[in-house]
Parts: C-alpha cells; sequence; structure tokens
C-alpha cells in the first residue's frame, strides 16, 4: 500500500494568520469557512470551499494531506492558493499525482491566476513501466531518474491532466491562444518546425461555441496509443492521435521548465513511490 504526500498543507483551507502572523485558532477558521461555505452554497453547488467543508479532511484540520490507494473513498485533494479541489482518483485507475496552479501575465502587467490543474496517472500502467525497466531501483533512485521521468512523458501510460478554470473572465479564443502559444512552442522543441497542422488540428478542438466560466473543467487525456483526447465538463470534445502532441502537452506540467515547479516535485514524488510500490 503507498501513502501519497503532498508536502503542502492542501489538504485545508489556505491557512488563516493574524496580522501579528499568528494562526487564527481552528475554530475561527472552521467558524469562517463554514459561513463562506453557505454563502458559496447558494451562488455556486461547486464551489470548492464548499466541497472542502462537507470533505472529512474539512472537519478534520490536519495539517498534511495524504491519498492511500487502499482507500475505499478517497477524499480529493485542494489546490492550496484557490482551494479548488481534485478528487484522488479518476476513471478505473488513475491516481492524482499532484495539484498545481498555472498563472499568466496579462498584457505583460499582471499575473493572474488562470486555471488550478491535476495530474493523474494510471497506477497500473506506471508500475508496469517500473515493472519492465526500473525494478531494482528504490524509490529514492525512481525519483531523480530522468530516463524514467522521459519514459512517463513518452510511454503508452494513461495520464489526465485536468485544468479548472479560475479566472472568470476566459473566452474560448483565449484558450485556443494560450494553446497555441505553450503547446506550440512544445512541438518545436520536440519535433521541429514543421507541425502546424498537428497544432491546428489540436487548437480547433476549441470551437467558439463551448463557454469556459470559471470553475469548468477540461480534461486532457492520453488515453493507449497516444491519442490526445480532450473533454470539456466530461463532455468528449476530440481527439489527436500524436506521440509528440501527448509528449508535448505533458511537458507543460512535468517536463524540466513547468508552469508550476512545486507541483512537479509533488508529482515526481508521488509517481516515484507508485512506482515502486508492490
Ligand atoms: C488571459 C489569459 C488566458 C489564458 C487562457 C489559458 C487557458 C488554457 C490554456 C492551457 C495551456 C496553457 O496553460 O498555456
Amino acid at each position: 500500500m503507498v501513502s501519497f504526500r503532498f508536502p503542502f498543507s492542501f489538504s485545508q483551507p489556505p491557512r488563516a494568520t493574524s496580522p501579528s502572523g499568528f494562526s487564527i485558532s481552528a475554530v475561527a477558521v472552521t467558524v469562517t469557512v463554514a459561513a463562506g461555505a453557505a454563502i458559496a452554497a447558494s451562488r455556486n453547488p461547486r464551489h470548492p470551499v464548499l466541497e472542502w467543508v462537507l470533505s472529512s479532511q474539512g472537519s478534520s484540520l490536519l495539517p498534511w494531506g495524504s491519498i492511500t490507494l487502499a482507500d475505499a473513498s478517497p477524499e480529493p485533494v485542494f489546490e492550496p492558493k484557490t482551494g479548488f479541489s481534485f478528487p484522488s482518483s479518476i476513471g478505473d485507475s488513475r491516481r492524482l499525482l499532484g495539484v498545481g496552479l498555472r498563472k499568466k501575465s496579462l498584457l505583460g502587467l499582471k499575473n493572474i491566476d488562470v486555471y488550478a490543474f491535476g495530474v493523474y496517472a494510471d497506477c497500473d500502467d506506471v508500475k508496469k513501466l517500473a515493472g519492465e525497466k526500473y525494478a531494482n531501483l528504490p524509490a529514492s533512485e525512481v525519483r531523480g531518474n530522468k530516463a524514467f521521468m522521459d519514459d512517463l512523458m513518452e510511454a503508452d501510460i494513461k495520464m489526465t491532466i485536468r485544468l479548472q478554470i479560475v479566472y472568470g473572465k476566459l473566452n474560448i479564443r483565449s484558450v485556443r491562444n494560450a494553446f497555441q502559444e505553450s503547446v506550440g512552442n512544445r512541438l518545436k522543441k520536440f519535433g521541429g518546425l514543421d507541425n502546424n497542422d498537428l497544432l491546428q488540428s489540436f487548437t480547433s478542438l476549441f470551437k467558439d461555441e463551448y463557454k469556459i466560466p470559471r470553475y469548468s473543467i477540461i480534461d486532457l487525456t492520453r488515453e493507449p496509443g497516444h491519442v490526445l483526447s480532450v473533454a470539456i465538463e466530461g463532455n468528449h470534445v476530440g481527439s489527436v492521435k500524436s506521440k509528440l502532441l501527448c509528449r508535448s502537452i505533458l511537458d507543460l506540467y512535468i517536463g524540466e521548465d513547468p508552469f508550476d515547479k512545486n507541483a512537479r516535485e509533488d508529482i515526481l514524488d508521488n509517481v516515484a513511490s507508485l512506482a515502486v510500490d508492490k
């Protein structure tokens, strides 16, 4: 049995501190959060603070989040800055490896929080890869192993990047443009200059008629056979079969220059634990 440990307190809402720097008592936090949850519930039944209060972690105020693979009803995990929640597993066997935040500068001026994200990998696929190629290594060596990370991005392992929109003024055109820039750069990096058609086939999945208000969920899943499948709010909107595209998208989150460096560290820790778990 493996326990995933996230070295930051995202099992609880952002820590409240008094002006003098001392933590406000758990009681005060609980009252505040409960009041916030009531307001949130009246506005949006999927509000992350509400989900947190309703989860058993919300009542325990534990200092650390952890996920146990053997848990029958795993609890969600909260991105610490936004409080957005992510289920600790999705589908049959995709487990949450880490959560993070994508910030982006707006007109080169201020950084905005665009979306929170969670990275999931199929535990059977990860164990299979580890058993075939890294069986003799302890977790600490799998953790820093570049070949293992490259395999994670390149091998036929089912993985999902779940984006939850934080920024409330997004339109689908800015989503397309952002993908054009970030995925386009990675396609150039890994595949050279001539990948415009591939990029276009991916960005064109984000059609003008789709709305993506705050709290919308976009799932980018690498299905077996290196098929990149996109779902918005749980609805499949299209797929593109391309190993290069799958690798380029994963690189944004777990490659060497990721959007959120802390999230990548957690993901590496957790995927290494998963890989060596018997
Ligand atoms: C005003 C900023 C608009 C940014 C929209 C980003 C939406 C999803 C893009 C995903 C890829 C990326 O993060 O680059």
